[in-house]
């Protein structure tokens, strides 16, 4: 059975010598033209603080309904999910501008009125060690592109949302749907579990499902609708859904990235006759908001409907 590459991204192995620098440039965008992710190993994350951030995501799962159902979202879809008929055993939470001090300490207070200090050092820890894991790779993916100048300006316009995920195992012998097939409809989602075991399932370009069995280690890696956009159709978000099966709740950790501000268009290096642009430009949140008010669910390829040539 088909599995995902696994790229090792350690900042400790990447600088001991360029070579090995080059050659992971290639592997990372191979990966993700081939796949749309992968499964990076990275040591910015210590066992101590993914230790940490699943403490604390039980303890922000503890939480009595009434005080997580405070958790609410005006503008991108987000916040509590839970208990609902449609999709039973799934639960998350979701903090906006994850990596600034004020989004975390506002999350934070809401569920604990008086604060959380450990939780919100935990969680601001974590979600900058990933937003940093991912501005390696796509630098990676932007110098092999030729395309530095174009990402640069991102990295100043970047919201990061950070969400705490259950899954409860299913009640009988049958493997049951934890989450319905979609794409992220973020720039890159970055995925992390507390466990080793299966869940995350991947449809490949030939409509084939592949389990990924992740390590506490690892780190998947995924393009989403709107790196689909930037790189003209070259790396696509793939589609992913979790399947639960046996006697263990699942919890997952995952950071996605926003651009803000900036209008979203494939950057001329990107475009020639071989590959003519596939998408207008258009800004990020403006998507978020079709995503959300206009029921794209529905429709098979929304970045396609909202803004393909
Ligand atoms: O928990 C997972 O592995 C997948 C979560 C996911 O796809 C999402 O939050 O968009
Ligand atoms: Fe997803």
């Amino acid at each position: 059975m088909a599995s995902l590459p696994v790229i090792n991204v350690s900042v400790k192995d990447l600088n001991s010598d360029s070579s090995s620098w080059a050659k992971t440039c290639d592997e990372v965008v191979r990966a993700l033209e081939e796949y749309g992710c992968f499964i990076a190993i990275y040591d910015g994350v210590s066992s101590q603080l993914h230790d940490a951030i699943f403490a604390a995501s039980q303890e922000l799962l503890d939480l009595p309904y009434e005080v997580k159902i405070l958790n609410t979202s005006d503008g991108a879809g987000h916040g509590y999910f839970g208990q609902s008929p449609k999709n039973p055993g799934f639960e998350r939470l979701t903090i906006e501008k994850a990596t600034t001090k004020e989004g975390v300490e506002a999350f934070a207070k809401l569920m604990w009125p008086s604060g959380n200090d450990t939780f919100s050092e935990t969680a601001s820890t974590f979600v900058h060690a990933v937003a940093q894991l991912e501005e390696i790779v796509m630098r990676m993916v932007a110098k092999s592109y030729g395309i530095e100048q174009h990402y640069e300006p991102f990295l100043a316009s970047t919201d990061y949302i950070l969400k705490f995920n259950k899954y409860e195992s299913p009640k009988g012998d049958e493997p049951r749907l934890g989450l319905f097939p979609h794409t992220d409809k973020s720039f890159i989602t970055i995925l992390h579990q507390k466990e080793q075991g299966k869940g995350l399932e991947i449809k490949t370009k030939d409509q084939k499902w592949v389990e990924v069995d992740l390590s506490p280690s690892g780190f998947v890696f995924m393009a989403g609708d709107v790196c689909t956009a930037w790189t003209n159709g070259r790396m696509e978000a793939p589609v992913h859904r979790v399947m639960m099966e046996g006697k263990k709740d699942r919890f997952s950790m995952v950071v996605s990235s926003y651009i803000r501000d900036l209008e979203i268009q494939a950057p001329q290096e990107l475009v020639d006759e071989e590959h003519p642009v596939q998408y207008k430009p258009f800004e990020h949140y403006k998507y978020i908001d079709f995503h959300t008010y206009q029921n794209s669910r529905k429709l098979r390829n929304p970045l396609k409907h909202y803004c393909g040539v």
